[in-house]
């Protein structure tokens, strides 16, 4: 490893410039980053951390997958909301078991997915510790004043849609801790879903112009969990149809291979980066419209009825309360 300052300058010297860098008065390289906002834009922010052995471990991800997976999960969160990333600052804390090769690795993977997405790097912070390899981005964009999607919009008589595939993150994850190099060779979608997501932006962006005020979330800690997010948010009461629930043709099959329920990846399993929403009839006729024309995956998997913040699960016509409340760092 190089000294700190240069190291910073390596981690720097690959940075996209990405539209607009022109509105970056100063730049990475000063105490603090200046940039002008866009006129009559409100501006959106995030952040998120992942933490080896936690998020990942030098197993089940590369550097440059957790440099994407890093970004992708807090793009994700401005997709929820409706906006579109802009600047990204990148706090490091690298401990002895972490080489220079592998922070530039990381970087890569960053400066990849920022530049298919237009966000550009405009500072940080390094620093060394004895314990594990610790990350955290925080990301601003831009949303038009008051048109945020917030989990707080549901509204009894509306329906419940994800986007994509929920449990594939899940069963990548249980391939790749599972090391059988068979499983990752025969089933390279959940492996990828897990390494490498990628945020909704477009759908994101859309429902936000919409027009229909959806409610909106995205999946990170698993259905169940953003589910009651939103039920929360919103005093009302979701009904889920787990039957609806949109599993992969690969999810079902290696989850059949195993003797598993897939249901239990999507529920609980977490780092789909998916959206989850309700919206007004009327909306989803034409999300879905929408999305046959953009080539979207969008699913309806229930329904929002009055309630104070609870979620169900409809199975044969008979109801239960959903008691799991997916990924949750202190669990008990
Ligand atoms: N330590 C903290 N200090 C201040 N605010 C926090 C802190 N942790 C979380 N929050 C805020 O709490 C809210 C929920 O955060 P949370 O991390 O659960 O959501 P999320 O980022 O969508 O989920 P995930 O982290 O699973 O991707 C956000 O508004 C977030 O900014
Ligand atoms: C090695 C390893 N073990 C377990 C997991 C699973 N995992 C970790 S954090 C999280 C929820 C999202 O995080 P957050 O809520 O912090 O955004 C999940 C599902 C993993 N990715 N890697
Ligand atoms: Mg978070
Ligand atoms: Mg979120
Ligand atoms: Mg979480």
């Amino acid at each position: 490893m190089q000294d700190e300052f240069e190291l910073i300058q390596s981690l720097l010297s690959e940075r996209v410039d990405v539209e607009g860098s022109h509105t970056i008065e100063v730049d990475a390289g000063d105490d603090a980053a200046v940039f002008l906002p866009s006129p009559s834009l409100s501006i959106v922010t995030a952040c998120d951390t992942m933490v080896e052995n936690v998020h990942f471990t030098k197993e089940t991800m590369r550097p440059f997958d957790i440099g994407w997976k890093l970004l992708a999960s807090n793009l994700s969160d401005l997709a929820a909301m409706g906006g579109v990333g802009k600047y990204i600052l990148l706090s490091i804390a690298i401990p002895p078991t972490w080489s220079e090769t592998e922070m530039i690795g990381i970087y890569e993977g960053i400066n990849d997915l920022a530049r298919k997405e237009q966000v550009r790097l405009i500072g940080g912070d390094t620093v060394s510790t004895s314990g594990e390899l610790i990350l955290t981005l925080t990301i601003l964009g831009e949303i038009p004043p008051g048109k945020a999607l917030l989990r707080s919009s549901a509204m009894p008589g509306d329906l419940v849609f994800v986007t994509g595939h929920l449990g594939d993150a899940a069963a990548g994850l249980h391939i790749l801790l599972s090391q059988s190099e068979t499983y990752q060779a025969a089933f390279p979608v959940l492996v990828e879903a897990h390494k490498r997501p990628r945020a909704q932006l477009q759908i994101g962006e859309w429902l936000l112009h919409s027009g229909y005020r959806p409610a909106c979330d995205d999946v990170s800690d698993g259905l169940a969990r953003e589910a009651y997010e939103i039920a929360e948010a919103s005093h009302v009461k979701l009904v889920i149809q787990p039957e609806w629930i949109p599993i992969s043709t690969a999810c079902q099959t290696y989850a059949s291979r195993i003797q598993y329920n897939p249901i239990e990846w999507a529920l609980n399993g977490g780092e789909d980066y998916q959206l989850l929403g309700t919206i007004s009839p009327a909306g989803w006729k034409e999300l879905q419209q929408k999305a046959i024309a953009c080539g979207w995956k969008v699913t309806q998997i229930g329904y929002v009825e009055p309630g104070t913040g609870t979620v169900e699960m409809e199975v044969s016509g008979k109801r239960r309360e959903l008691q799991t409340k997916g990924y949750n760092h202190f669990a008990k």
